[in-house]
């Protein structure tokens, strides 16, 4: 198969879908790989890197678009990308559909077979494609949130870890999977007093178990999520419900009873966000203040970061991607998880959440992909 990878385009992403040594892998699995110049200029990747682990360069995302097979990506296309893609063609990439009307439309056009990495799942329940990038997305956000908080920053002027004889901040968490796991442990190892919220009894004993009293868990009530948000100086959205749009915890009339200067990171912004207020921003114009709380709604957190981010997510998508380019369809056709990762094709919505949330009809993988 020929395999390709173009140069990320959307604000400030850095990421590249293939890492040099992950293209080394499909060649040596006998596929030709084409990657469009510059592509891993922001990994500090150059062309001789690509070319000497066997990928052939291009001038042009169009070269890519146009001669591959499959098109391996990092973020959501853009409208630039979805136009170029085709029926026949497999897309494997972040997609984030449900909040996202425009970008479906035009997959759906273009009749491309389109892999989401953040719906593919693994044995365990989890999945293996988003977790990387919430893992990285979490840390961050602690970062980003510790940074906004400071007085000229439109913050309330708080150290998270407070100093001896003063306080620290609170730290909300809201939603303990991947992203709230890793929030935690970067709030609570800057000394912050941190609690997680989440729906799931047996997470938030895990969570107990492996912080060993150091954060507080809490089940996600109204009245919790109130308590803790109207209390907190740093609230992280984490919450996800895997391919739906993120449910609205957090109301703009909640907002009104959130300290002025308080910080939200609503990590949760590719899938829509967890708060009523939040809105997309992007790494050039990260934040934007409402009720005298500034939002951080940065939708490719992990792209400030591509070093770390772009290997921790070629390490979990190599093993499928290798799969797509080996099989093809016959790849998801016979994996459940890289079906669970399908959400369109040849026109059709492929994933029930995706198809709920913006009223189309949704098709059984198996039942379209129609491979002997
Ligand atoms: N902005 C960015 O750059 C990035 C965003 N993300 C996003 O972060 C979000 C979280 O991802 P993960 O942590 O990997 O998901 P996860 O599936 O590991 O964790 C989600 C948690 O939310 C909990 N939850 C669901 N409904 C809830 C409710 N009503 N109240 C409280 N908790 C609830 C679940 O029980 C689960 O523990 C996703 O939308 C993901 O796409 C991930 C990486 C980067
Ligand atoms: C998960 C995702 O959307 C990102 O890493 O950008
Ligand atoms: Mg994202």
């Amino acid at each position: 198969m020929r395999v390709g990878c173009p140069k990320e385009i959307k604000n400030h992403e850095y990421r590249v879908g293939l890492t040099p040594g992950a293209v080394r892998e499909y060649v040596a699995h006998g596929h030709e790989v084409l990657v469009e110049t510059k592509a891993g200029a922001g990994i500090g990747a150059d062309d001789d890197a690509y070319r000497a682990a066997g990928a052939r360069i291009v001038p042009t995302a169009a070269d890519i678009f146009q001669k591959s097979d499959m098109v391996v990506k990092v973020k959501e296309p853009q409208p630039a990308e979805w136009a170029q893609l085709r029926d026949g063609q497999i897309l494997y990439t972040y997609l984030h559909l449900a909040p996202d009307p425009e970008q479906t439309k035009g997959l759906l056009a273009s009749g491309v077979t389109a892999i989401a990495y953040e719906t593919v799942t693994d044995e365990r329940g989890g999945l293996p494609l988003l977790a990387p990038m919430s893992e990285v997305a979490g840390r961050l956000s602690i970062q980003a949130g510790a940074t906004a908080l400071q007085k000229a920053n439109g913050g309330r002027g708080i150290l998270l870890g407070g100093v001896p004889g003063v306080l620290p901040a609170k730290v909300a968490v809201i939603g303990g999977g991947v992203v709230g796991l890793h929030a935690a442990r970067m709030a609570a190892g800057l000394g912050a007093d941190v609690s997680i919220l989440d729906r799931s009894i047996p997470r938030l004993r895990q969570l107990d178990d492996l912080f060993g009293g150091r954060v507080h868990t809490r089940y996600s009530t109204i009245d919790a999520l109130e308590e803790e948000v109207f209390s907190a100086d740093l609230v992280i959205g984490a919450v996800l419900i895997p391919g739906a749009a993120a449910p609205k915890l957090v109301t703009r009339e909640m907002l009104s009873g959130m300290k002025k200067g308080a910080v939200i990171v609503d990590v949760a912004i590719d899938q829509g966000g967890c708060f009523e207020t939040s809105h997309a921003t992007t790494h050039s114009d990260p934040t934007y203040e409402v009720d005298g709380v500034v939002h951080y709604c940065v939708a490719n957190m992990p792209g400030a970061v591509p070093v770390t981010s772009a290997h921790a997510l070629n390490n979990a998508t190599l093993h499928y991607g290798l799969q797509l380019a080996d099989k093809g369809l016959k790849a998801i056709a016979e994996d459940r998880h890289l079906r669970a990762g399908l959400n369109v094709h040849k026109g059709r919505i492929t994933n029930q959440p995706v198809a709920d949330a913006l009223g189309y009809e949704s098709y059984a993988p198996e039942a379209v992909l129609n491979v002997a």
